[in-house]
């Protein structure tokens, strides 16, 4: 049997669905082909993990699989920009690993997630080392970004080689986390300043840790020690506060900043304010974010309410709807999961105090299908939005396009074709996340991903999931993407502002 078999997986029949798939070459047919500027009728032709060529009526011989996507939206697979798979955090793992995340994701019309890489004793090239080894299984591709949770000399100069040698180029900093990963706004300036002289992307968790352990001390005097104190400890005006300070600092070195998982109104009006001073802040949204609310956390069934905590945590029904007019308006430039599953065991660990249970909920093969009944089939979004959203702008941030986030000649072979006529129900029964819950259990969407090619390879089709254990590479990721266009010119103007030479003279009164 095959190592990476693992019990609890369903993948496919008897067979664990590892039957090597070997089309090198296919031929999409009659679909809409969608790209963030543009949609056209037209064919797809892949060979050997790149598209050829993309025009109307192709023509091709016998020796190629031909997919019939007339009616249908062939679209770039979905990129992830917020994931963690395998990681160590509160005392225990996240149980998706990087291939049953990963082939969760391809079944959810994903082929690209970027993950954050944890520094080991602070260690970021530890940290890389280990993550290189988490991800040896890996059936699609796959980024990092870097967390840096100390600063001295040494991690200052790691930051450096992961750039120029490893292929990162953006730099997580914790806000929250008080004892573990949380970091002081004299780090996150050397951190900021770093970043920016390598033409890295910094990218924020923005909660003020400090207050979120007073909320969480005053809710255990309260009493209150179940789920919903997870909420009531760290309020919207917590991630307002950090979102601002972040925002601030960076503007204060003008270095370029993403905002990670913005979960309220407070967080997203300061990047909405910053942006619309000129600033150059990204804001992501979260699935979680968009379309759940935190009455979930009341449930007085305590296993349902756990697998909802999540930080910052899911907000007061309201804000979800105020996040999806941010994502429409384009105050959020793209949607990720923070993809992050712990099973019921796991989060039982919390069971007498919130404190103890483990972060995180799943998302990583829901995004495709609740962005697009969400903001697509509501109306709030285009087609072409769509595909900005979920992939596109990933591509662009991270300077991986137009090699990932579209459909055009020479870009990878990371296709979708997603139907917008069929329905289907989420639910833990059949997902294949690792876990046993799903925080969408239940939840109908309209359009479904029928077909996902992941590197020229059909892995997803018939509700069926063929996929390839370390099959998946690594994709580096070159640093000063466009985010940095222009920026060396602000600097310029800014010195020579302050140099501009002042007459003085000395006063006689
Ligand atoms: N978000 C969460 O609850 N868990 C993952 C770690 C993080 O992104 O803060
Ligand atoms: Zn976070
Ligand atoms: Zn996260």
């Amino acid at each position: 049997s095959n190592q990476f078999c693992d019990a609890g997986i369903g993948y496919g029949e008897s067979t664990c669905g590892f039957s090597t798939p070997s089309q090198s070459k296919i031929l999409i047919k009659g679909g809409t082909v969608v790209n963030a500027h543009h949609l056209e009728v037209a064919d797809v032709y892949v060979e050997d993990g790149i598209i050829v060529t993309v025009k109307p009526d192709i023509h091709v011989g016998d020796d190629v699989s031909v997919l019939d996507a007339t009616g249908k939206f062939v679209m770039p697979g979905g990129i992830d920009p917020h994931v963690h798979l395998a990681m160590e955090f509160m005392g225990t793992e996240s149980i998706d690993n990087f291939f049953s995340g990963q082939a969760a994701a391809l079944a959810g019309g994903t082929t690209m997630h970027i993950d954050f890489v944890i520094p080991v004793n602070g260690s970021l090239i530890a940290g890389f080392e280990a993550y290189e080894k988490k991800s040896r299984n890996s059936c699609m591709d796959y980024g990092f970004h870097m967390a840096v949770t100390k600063w001295d000399e040494i991690v200052s100069k790691e930051m450096e080689i992961l750039v120029q040698e490893k292929g990162i180029n953006s730099f997580k900093f914790f806000l929250a986390y008080k004892g573990s990963f949380m970091i002081s706004d004299e780090l996150l300036l050397q951190g900021f300043k770093k970043c920016k002289s390598l033409g890295a992307l910094p990218m924020v968790h923005a909660e003020n840790g400090d207050a979120v352990d007073e909320g969480q001390k005053r809710m255990i005097e309260l009493g209150i020690t179940g789920p919903e104190g997870h909420a009531l400890s760290r309020p919207p005006v917590l991630e307002g506060e950090a979102t601002a300070r972040a925002i601030r600092l960076a503007s204060f070195i003008n270095t370029p900043l993403y905002v990670v998982h913005v979960m309220s109104i407070d967080a997203m009006e300061e990047v909405a304010k910053a942006q619309k001073s000129g600033q150059r802040v990204i804001g992501e949204a979260v699935v979680s974010g968009l379309v759940l609310d935190d009455s979930w956390l009341w449930n007085p069934d305590f296993s349902i309410a756990a697998k909802f905590v999540m930080s910052p945590p899911i907000r007061a029904s309201g804000h979800d709807k105020a996040l999806q007019a941010a994502l429409s308006r384009g105050v959020l430039q793209l949607v990720g999961t923070d993809h992050c599953t712990f099973n019921s065991t796991q989060k039982a660990f919390g069971i007498d105090d919130f404190r103890k249970i483990p972060n995180g909920v799943n998302g990583i093969e829901e995004r495709m299908h609740l962005v697009w009944d969400t903001m697509v089939e509501s109306g709030q979004i285009s087609v072409t939005d769509y595909v900005r959203v979920t992939s596109t702008e990933s591509a662009r941030i991270f300077n991986i396009y137009p090699k990932k986030g579209a459909i055009l000649a020479g870009s990878d072979a990371d296709i979708i074709i997603l139907n917008p006529n069929a329905s289907f129900e989420i639910s833990a029964k059949s997902h294949h996340s690792r876990t046993d819950t799903n925080v969408y259990e239940g939840k109908r969407v309209k359009g479904k991903v029928e077909v996902t090619i992941a590197g020229g390879r059909i892995v997803w089709q018939n509700d069926e999931l063929k996929v390839v254990p370390g099959s998946g590479k690594y994709t580096e990721m070159p640093p000063f993407g466009y985010l940095f266009d222009g920026i060396d010119k602000a600097d310029a103007n800014y010195l020579s502002s302050l140099r501009a030479p002042v007459k003085r003279f000395k006063s006689t009164a």
